[in-house]
């Protein structure tokens, strides 16, 4: 099997005296979906956050491509290929679908390459070249995602993290969303996603991983997880 892309290694997060994560550990390899489930703060978050640097590790190691990105700060994560969509999107309201994308390739040359990612990235999302000259703020929960999506894109990651995704989305855009992170995935980007919902979190990824209490309590295949007593009797009540 290949190298894994990603490793977090006995990760320890705390918020001041506050211990959020404890002795996490988990791996993602390249071109893999990776699905972090849990209930309401159990750290989800909190494990993206730590991985672009958003969020202080007291100990323990993160490992990206060979090197240790520990403590790496977040503005030099995304040159080293990781990019993360923030929970609600956290859009510039008042400026345009197209200056709102664009911002994602700010620190990439702004001439040909820029030029052909924004092609890739409006082909994955056709309604946001239509709407290029909306305002963002006036655009629907769904769309919003997909700018915020688009933006995170245009940097060319090769990890992808995405913080609930679908949360606030209707159905018809969750599964909209979904086909997207899995077409994003088949042109070779990693994701890492969080997520409340047991069907929504495994039901396309290749790993999954049980958060409660800030610790890892179950991880395998997204299958496995589906499958788990653990899962059934405790997320899907059976
Ligand atoms: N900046 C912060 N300062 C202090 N405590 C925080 C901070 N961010 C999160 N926490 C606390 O850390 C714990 C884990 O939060 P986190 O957001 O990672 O959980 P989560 O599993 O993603 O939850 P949710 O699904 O509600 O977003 C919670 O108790 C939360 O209140």
């Amino acid at each position: 099997m290949s190298e894994p892309l990603l490793t977090v290694e006995n990760l320890n997060v705390l918020y001041g005296d506050y211990q959020v994560l404890w002795d996490v550990s988990m791996q993602a390899r390249a071109g893999e979906i990776v699905a972090v489930l849990g209930p309401n703060g159990s750290g989800k978050s909190t494990v993206l956050k730590a991985i672009m640097g958003l969020a202080p590790a007291k100990s323990g190691r993160i490992m990206f491509e060979g090197r240790d990105i520990t403590r790496v700060p977040t503005h030099e994560m995304v040159a080293l290929g990781i990019s993360m969509v923030l929970e609600r999107r956290r859009l510039f309201s008042a400026m345009t679908v197209r200056e709102n994308v664009l911002l994602g390739a700010y620190h990439r040359s702004a001439g040909k390459e820029a030029k052909s990612r924004l092609e890739w990235v409006e082909d994955l999302f056709p309604i946001l070249a239509e709407r290029r000259d909306q305002i963002a703020g006036r655009m629907s929960g769904g769309e919003q995602q997909m700018v915020a999506i688009a933006r995170s894109l245009m940097s060319k990651p090769r990890l992808l993290l995405m913080d609930e995704p679908y949360l606030g989305l209707s159905p018809r855009i969750v599964k909209q969303i979904a086909g997207i992170i899995q077409r994003i995935n088949q042109d070779g980007v990693a994701v890492i996603f969080n997520e409340q919902n047991v069907q929504l979190s495994f039901g396309l990824s290749n790993h999954g991983y049980l958060l409660e209490g800030g610790r890892v309590v179950l991880s395998g295949t997204g299958q496995e997880m589906i499958g788990s007593d653990v899962i059934r009797r405790v997320y899907l009540g059976v």
